[in-house]
């Protein structure tokens, strides 16, 4: 083992307010609008004498972010998150002298009118067990030199097909049991992030169209293995959007085991299962373009610990 006595520097580091909770309600008329999200901002530059002097010069407080994202959801709006979230990156490097780039994180929870006598209500909602909506956008540099990122995405989008998905011809070793299958079924909580190569985006509408394509492929493929059916579902996507550079996906393998209930004499003909919740399968892949333009400061995330 070798000691190390190099000098002691600071690395990597930014600050910034996690998770504010806002709630923007738009009631300029009867029919009210809400938009529920929780964002993050994190502040990228040189903060060391913050880290090594305890001086606080450069330093714009955690308070006043949060303060931010609140008036912002007034005095900018909160239509999209990713439109939310250039104002936010934009107004920090734009506006704030020692702030070299900006990164905001954002996830939307979705809710839906309730509908009483067959009229949807103006103004209550019950939250709808759908997936929770994501972006990321970071802004870097000053004036001329200022680049932009966003992605978009979605987390806990539970999807399940209850045939149509096959397990066979895998490699075996000596501590292999698994049986080869051909009618399984497959399941998923599906994470993916797709990274745009400009801003000037129908941010709902690519959100809608995105979903429709994955789901459209993860139903209609007869799938070999989750990775296919994953690397199948990124194709669509890039397939549609030619203006989607790339695409990450994390799918945890959600088992459905048959449940042995011929023991007691009652045929099972892959229809009664353990829903196991762990351990689970986890696929992640990435589609992308061989001419993406390359990914800069795009994934680097809020956090700098994993
Ligand atoms: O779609 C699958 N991919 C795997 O790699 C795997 N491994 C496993 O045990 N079951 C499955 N299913």
């Amino acid at each position: 083992m070798t000691d190390l006595n190099g000098k002691i520097v600071l690395g990597a580091n930014q600050y910034g307010k996690a998770e504010n909770r806002v709630v923007r309600i738009y009631r300029d008329t009867p029919r009210h609008e809400i938009h529920d999200i929780n964002v993050s901002s994190a502040l990228r530059g040189d903060f060391s004498p913050a880290h090594l002097l305890g001086d606080q010069s450069n330093v714009l407080p955690t308070d006043t972010q949060k303060q931010t994202a609140y008036t912002y959801a007034k005095s900018k709006g909160l239509l999209h998150i990713e439109s939310y979230g250039l104002d936010l990156a934009r107004h920090y490097v734009d506006d704030v002298e020692p702030v070299e780039g900006a990164r905001i994180e954002l996830e939307e929870y979705a809710w839906q009118r309730v509908v009483i006598d067959g009229a949807e209500h103006d103004h209550t909602w019950t939250r709808k067990g759908e997936e929770i909506r994501t972006s990321a956008v970071t802004v870097e540099g000053k004036g001329e030199y200022q680049r932009t990122w966003v992605i978009s995405g979605f987390k806990e989008m539970i999807i399940l097909k209850s045939t149509g998905s096959e397990f066979a011809g895998f490699l075996e070793d000596e501590l292999t049991v698994l049986e080869p299958t051909h009618d399984r079924v497959m399941a998923t909580s599906l994470t993916a992030q797709w990274r745009y190569t400009h801003t000037d985006v129908d941010w709902d509408g690519v959100y809608a169209g995105v979903k429709a394509a994955m789901i459209e492929r993860f139903a209609n493929l007869q799938s070999l293995a989750l990775q296919q059916t994953l690397y199948a579902m990124g194709e669509a996507v890039l397939e549609k959007y030619p203006f989607i550079a790339e695409i990450r996906m994390s799918a945890p393998n959600k088992h459905h085991f048959l449940y042995d209930i011929g023991r007691f004499g009652v045929e099972n003909n892959n229809e009664v299962f353990n829903a196991d919740d762990r351990p689970y399968g986890l696929i992640q892949a990435t589609v992308e373009r061989e001419d993406a333009p390359e990914s800069g400061s795009a994934w680097r995330t809020y956090s700098i610990v994993g």
